[in-house]
């Protein structure tokens, strides 16, 4: 075990570039809602409850054939750990040589995790939204801030406003945002008067219960809901699901994990490799919601991507 490689969250930072990441994530989201002759294998996530401690530890394997991609993420998510001032979510990501089963590397996967979840949102962003100037986040944490990172990389955004439960977070990540990029940062005290301008919607919190309701919003908004990865946990309100035209990332882990989708009983327009693929339509027009659940196909994509740019490293 010892002979495999480790990188660090560093070397993960400093290999993983917005930009290839969205790339090669498109061409294997294509691939996986090609079904069985798109070439990836990936059961659903295995996951066991820590009752006593409000935790859990996920198990997500998969195989994506077109980037000799073979890995499995280990995850734990702990929401009170913020309380601690611990990470919430913390996960390690062993890359396996897909001709001989051999482990070639284990990896940090918290940095992938938050990159790869905000490269998703993004690629469904492009396809859904039909401007991408005005950006609400909902929630100041660890994927807010990496979607603002690569929302602000990706596109022409113009104004980014903040909503989180508790006002001192929003401050905060308002404050490395305008001294980060310079853009026009503003906090709210309501989900409502945040999303109200809204071209695009991130929310990404740790509610067990609907932040985002039906309210004032412009009829094309395009709302990324990251958040809410458990069937009994709900970010968006049955109303809203319900007046949107749903894609997610998998039809089946949507069905099977989360409660926007399952306690609304909403239909799922599709997903979001079938966009990409041109299969069905991006209802941009319309206001969009995309569900995303994370999936263990793009762990193993972007671990790939950051093995191969380190061996790279080596060779020069
Ligand atoms: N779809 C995907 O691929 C992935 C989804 N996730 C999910 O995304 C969500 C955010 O993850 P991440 O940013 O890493 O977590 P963090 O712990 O870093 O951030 C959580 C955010 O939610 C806020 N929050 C906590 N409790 C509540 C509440 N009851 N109501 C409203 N807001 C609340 C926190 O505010 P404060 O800190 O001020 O309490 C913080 O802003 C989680 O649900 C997570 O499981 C994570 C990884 C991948
Ligand atoms: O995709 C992931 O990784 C996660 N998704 C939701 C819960 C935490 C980890």
């Amino acid at each position: 075990m010892n002979t495999i490689p480790y990188y660090g969250p560093d070397d993960v930072k400093v290999s993983l570039k917005y930009e290839e990441l969205v790339s090669a994530l498109e061409l294997a989201l294509a691939d996986f809602s090609k079904g069985p002759e798109g070439g990836v294998s990936q059961p659903l996530r295995a996951t066991a409850e820590v009752t006593q401690f409000n935790g859990f530890l996920a198990a997500m394997p998969a195989y994506v054939e077109s980037r000799h991609a073979l890995a499995c993420k280990l995850v734990t998510f702990y929401p009170n750990n913020s309380a601690k001032n611990m990470d919430t979510h913390m996960a390690s990501i062993l890359l396996f040589d897909e001709t001989s089963g051999l482990p070639i590397a284990i990896m940090d996967g918290e940095v992938i995790t938050a990159m790869r979840t905000a490269a998703v949102s993004a690629i469904a962003t492009k396809y859904l939204a039909e401007k991408k100037e005005v950006l609400a986040v909902l929630g100041s944490g660890v994927q807010a801030r990496a979607h603002i990172e690569a929302f602000v990389k990706l596109f022409a955004i113009k104004k980014i406003y903040i909503w989180n439960h508790r006002p001192n977070g929003a401050e905060h990540l308002a404050k490395h945002v305008s001294a980060s990029f310079g853009i026009e940062v503003q906090v709210f005290a309501d989900v409502e008067s945040c999303v109200m301008d809204a071209d695009v919607i991130i929310a990404a919190t740790f509610t067990t219960e609907p932040i985002l309701k039906e309210c004032a919003m412009k009829p094309a908004v395009h709302i990324n809901s990251v958040g809410a990865p458990r069937p009994q946990w709900q970010e968006l309100s049955e109303e809203l699901m319900n007046h949107s035209v749903v894609y997610v990332d998998s039809v089946v882990s949507a069905t099977k994990e989360s409660g926007d989708v399952i306690k609304s009983g909403a239909e799922i327009y599709g997903e979001i490799g079938q966009v990409v693929l041109g299969k069905i339509k991006a209802e941009s027009n319309r206001r969009t919601v995309f569900k995303s659940l994370g999936l263990a196909l793009e762990d193993a994509v972007a671990a790939r991507l950051v093995f191969d740019m380190m061996e790279q490293k080596k060779l020069t």
